[in-house]
């Protein structure tokens, strides 16, 4: 049984403040994304319009050498084999990390969020290197979006955006900051987040500087409740990063500064749900670092991380809470009236919810039993529409004029699903970080809710099939003229590190792929298939040459992403003949695919949007 999300906001097109304004009117005409958008969309000279277009996006599929550690290689994928050997001019490979998808460097793998965001927003977001910092500084000042036409680069990686409030230390001017300041002479600050450089969420450089910079402005008392990870990072790593963290508050400590960590647990079982696929998540986070209760007590984390990774079947995603206490048993440090808390976090999809937790009076997701007057803020602005949370350090990036939006407005229909823990990837990430509809008339989201409280090495089948059979409907119901998906599979189940289960993962996800093609098959349609980032692909940590990397005589397990390309095929009755893979885009990446599927719908894409992928060849 499935739901159709109606605790969606809809139709909050253009809310967002756009206040950045410091040259006046010559500023107001280089932002493109404030009055004036022209939203009408160029008929396409020779692609019709009319054609139902199925956008099928696996999640964690990347493209690599077949081998044993190479699940979607060994697993029995014969809908993908097929498009892969069946026409060379409509498969091929895309980037799918690094600043093809807007990260700092190339050795960043890719993730969901700046993947899905590309497939969507059709224009790469924030190449460090381009940026102008002095203009970038007063953006994050002043919660709006830089434009720089003339470079075509659009402020909006979020690490980046607090890499350079940190940097500056203009962080510590804003009115976030100012706002939990209140608390420091007689407060706690609590920091709480993902403790990891993975970059993906967070990163601990960040947390670092943080403490540093709060330690300089008259902090008295910090509790740090960590989130261990091993899931962007290798598993074991947490031991690593909590020797760093506790040298930081040992610094901290030595300029007179109470500063200790309070509570810990694993991402996947404290805190970091997303989508409300479990509130008992979030749950056993609120008891540890609010109320100072957990199964687990320890007086010291290190002691605690070792400890619990020891028992069997341990690993780094999957830590119980714990909380730490004194030497009479006490927690040592509970939330309480009057202090502050931070989350960490710049990425929001595993935020909401805590931050929901933190934030809402009305609250009816599990009982918080104690409900602590705090002044919170966020790392980031996490739901623009929900302005949640209402205080927040560094301003979002605003991800603004998607091919969602464009397609809505030239009248595509469009229907989006996927289960619970990937449904916000193909409607919120989809749309820049945006919740709702554009247009609740032309658009239907559905959820199926996902499986919850197992690992998915469990259950690697997921619900592929049940997300192929509503796309599947959805087609053949020829109500829509979108039909967009994500199977997660790939992903989730790689994620576990399970070898065996992660093939069966991806043997489901082509099953489901196989239905999706065929009911295009009968309406004359048009596919296109396409990931937004490996993981499935290769599941063991390399070395530069390539070579399982062994330590202590054992390969180590690669739960992450990884930086491997993706494939993308598109295909299907309704892709007129001569349409066909340019070959002058060789470095293509996803952004380039925002507009390939907006050609597909008839139109020709806004100008500054990446390149197509497709030519018409004239025959
Ligand atoms: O599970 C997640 O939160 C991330 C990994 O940290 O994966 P994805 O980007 O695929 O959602
Ligand atoms: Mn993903
Ligand atoms: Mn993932």
């Amino acid at each position: 049984d499935t739901e159709k999300r109606t605790d969606l906001p809809l139709n909050l097109i253009g809310k967002r403040k756009k206040n950045y304004d410091p040259d006046g009117k010559k500023r107001e005409e280089a932002q493109m994304g404030s009055s004036g958008v022209s939203w009408k969309l160029a008929d396409h000279p020779k692609l019709p319009k009319g054609k139902t277009v199925a956008m099928v996006v696996l999640d964690g599929w990347g493209e690599a050498k077949p081998n044993e550690f190479n699940c979607i290689a060994t697993a029995e994928t014969p809908c993908m084999d097929s498009l892969k050997k069946g026409a060379p001019e409509k498969w091929r490979l895309v980037r799918a990390h690094g600043t093809a998808v807007g990260l700092p460097t190339e050795d960043d793998m890719g993730n969901s969020e700046v993947g899905h965001n590309a497939l969507g927003a059709g224009r790469i977001f924030a190449q460090g290197e381009k940026l102008r910092t002095d203009l970038l500084i007063d953006v994050i000042m002043n919660s709006c979006v830089m434009i720089e036409t003339s470079w075509s680069v659009i402020v909006h990686f979020s690490a980046k955006l607090v890499d350079l409030a940190l940097a500056s230390g203009k962080i510590f001017e804003g009115e976030g900051f100012n706002y939990i300041k209140e608390s420091f002479a007689n407060g706690t600050l609590h920091l709480i987040g993902l403790l990891s450089d993975g970059g993906v969420h967070s990163r601990l450089d960040q947390v670092q500087l943080l403490l540093k910079g709060v330690g300089e402005r008259g902090v008295k008392r910090v509790r740090v409740h960590i989130l261990t990870d091993g899931r962007d990072v290798l598993d074991g790593s947490s031991v690593g990063f909590v020797e760093t963290l506790e040298n930081d508050l040992a610094k901290l400590r030595e300029k007179g500064i109470d500063a200790k960590i309070a509570s810990g647990g694993g991402r996947m079982n404290v805190t970091m749900d997303r989508y409300e696929n479990d509130w008992n998540v979030v749950k056993r986070g609120w008891d540890a670092q609010v109320l100072g209760e957990a199964p687990h007590k320890f007086t010291n984390a290190l002691e605690a991380v070792k400890t619990l990774r020891a028992e069997p079947k341990a690993n780094d995603q999957y830590l119980p809470p714990f909380v730490i206490v004194d030497e009479n048993g006490k927690p040592v440090g509970p939330i309480v009236d009057g202090d502050a808390v931070v989350t960490f976090n710049f990425r929001a999809d595993r935020m909401v919810m805590i931050a929901k937790s933190l934030e809402y009076e009305n609250f009816d997701k599990f009982d918080r039993v104690r409900v602590p007057k705090i002044r919170y803020a966020g790392m980031l602005e996490y739901d623009g529409e929900l302005k949640l949370p209402s205080h927040y350090l560094v301003s979002p990036p605003e991800i603004d004029r998607t091919s969602g939006e464009y397609l809505v407005k030239n009248g595509v229909r469009t229907f989006a699903c996927s289960e619970t823990v990937k449904f916000g990837h193909v409607t919120f990430f989809w749309n820049g970080n945006r919740s709702g509809y554009f247009n609740a008339d032309l658009e239907e989201y559905v959820e199926i809710p996902s499986d919850s409280g197992i690992t998915f090495n469990e259950q690697p089948k997921m619900k592929a099939l049940q997300i192929a059979e509503k796309a599947r409907d959805a087609i053949l119901s020829r109500k829509f003229d979108q039909v967009r998906v994500n199977l997660p599979n790939g992903d989730m189940v790689g994620h576990t590190g399970d070898i065996e289960a992660t093939v069966v993962a991806c043997k489901a996800a082509d099953e489901a792929v196989k239905i999706i093609l065929d009911a295009i098959e009968q309406v004359g349609g048009i596919y296109v298939v396409t990931a937004d980032h490996g993981n499935a692909e290769d599941m063991v940590k390399r070395d530069k040459s390539g070579k399982p990397l062994l330590k202590d005589g054992k390969i180590q397990i690669l739960t992450s992403h990884t930086l491997e390309p993706v494939p993308i095929a598109i295909g299907g009755p309704g892709l007129i003949p001569g349409v066909r893979f340019r070959n002058d885009v060789p470095s293509g990446g996803l952004a380039n695919v925002a507009a390939t599927v907006i050609n597909l719908h008839g139109f020709e894409a806004p100008s500054d949007y990446e390149p197509t992928l497709i030519e018409v060849a004239d025959k």
